[in-house]
């Protein structure tokens, strides 16, 4: 049996979708002839997203809509609009997130990372499921290969990406998923070539704790750089072979993208 879910027409709500990997996303889902509600808090970058793909993959394919993630009534407008302009949403890629250690913004990168994302989980969760009009679908949350690992220098960061992967696995099991056929995966990226990595790589002290960027330096070698191209061909994949559920999927490159499940042995 085939089991390729076709992105042809499918409607895909992208968070953070104005630069980044978020963009890289949402151009390879616009590829795919899916269409694309890119949600962005910066309303600059976003418009500018949004007028580039619509040139290129038609104006009825994308919209932006401005959305700041730690707002529970943007956020919601957002899955509103989108339902309304395309008829419906199949698939929600929750990428919109920061870095920040400091004693100033520290509290920011759980607020965007921990309660954003998993605000954007509950209306995703919501909006496909079919006791609410939805039509089940796909939810992909992207965290970090250091929600895995430890990453010495972002602990605040990892420990909001952690969070991400466990939400992931608790909605994967939840009767609400199975009953509307929501599958759910979590994607781990080590560094991938985005505005966020080229703070980092660039000495931004306020990303990481310690203020060693010859330390930060030496890591990023030792790890590698993907480029947004290349995560997107993994969001792809998931997306598209209907047998990835409850997966986590860690992209790195040198070792290249590993599937492992969400759930681990129960007692
Ligand atoms: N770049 C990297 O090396 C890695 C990044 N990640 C994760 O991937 C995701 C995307 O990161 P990048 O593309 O690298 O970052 P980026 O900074 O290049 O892009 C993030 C986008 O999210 C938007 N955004 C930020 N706060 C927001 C909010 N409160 N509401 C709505 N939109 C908001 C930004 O305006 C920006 O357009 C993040 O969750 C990040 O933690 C994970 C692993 C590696
Ligand atoms: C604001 C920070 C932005 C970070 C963006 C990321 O999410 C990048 C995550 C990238 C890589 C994480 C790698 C984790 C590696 C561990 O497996 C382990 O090897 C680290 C051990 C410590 C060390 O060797 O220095």
């Amino acid at each position: 049996m085939d089991r390729r879910m076709h992105l042809v027409g499918k409607v895909a709500l992208v968070t953070g979708g104005a630069s980044g990997m978020g963009c890289g996303f949402a151009e390879a889902l616009l590829k795919a002839a899916a269409k694309v509600c890119i949600a962005d808090i910066n309303v600059e970058t976003g418009v500018a997203t949004e007028s580039d793909l619509r040139q290129q993959y038609g104006h009825e394919n994308v919209m932006f809509s401005k959305c700041n993630i730690t707002s529970a009534t943007e956020f919601e407008a957002v899955f509103k609009r989108t339902k309304e302009a395309f008829g419906g949403i199949d698939i929600v890629v929750n990428n919109a997130g920061i870095g920040g250690e400091t004693d100033e913004n520290w509290e920011q990168t759980v607020d965007v990372n921990m309660k954003g994302t998993l605000r954007g989980l509950r209306l995703a969760m919501y909006y496909l499921s079919v006791e609410h009009g939805g039509r089940g679908g796909c939810i992909v949350n992207v965290a970090s290969m250091t929600g895995l690992n430890p990453n010495p220098l972002s602990p605040v960061y990892g420990c909001t990406k952690a969070g991400i992967i466990h939400a992931t696995r608790c909605y994967v099991v939840s009767e609400a998923a199975k009953k509307s056929n929501i599958r759910l995966n979590v994607l781990c990226p080590a560094f991938v070539d985005t505005p966020m990595f080229r703070r980092l790589a660039a000495g931004d002290a306020t990303q990481t704790i310690g203020g060693d960027q010859t330390a930060v330096t030496a890591f990023i070698e030792r790890i590698g750089v993907l480029s947004t191209e290349e995560v997107s061909v993994a969001l792809i994949d998931i997306l598209t072979d209907e047998t990835r559920n409850g997966l986590i999927l860690r992209c790195a490159k040198k070792t290249g993208n590993v599937y492992s499940t969400l759930t681990v042995q129960d007692v």
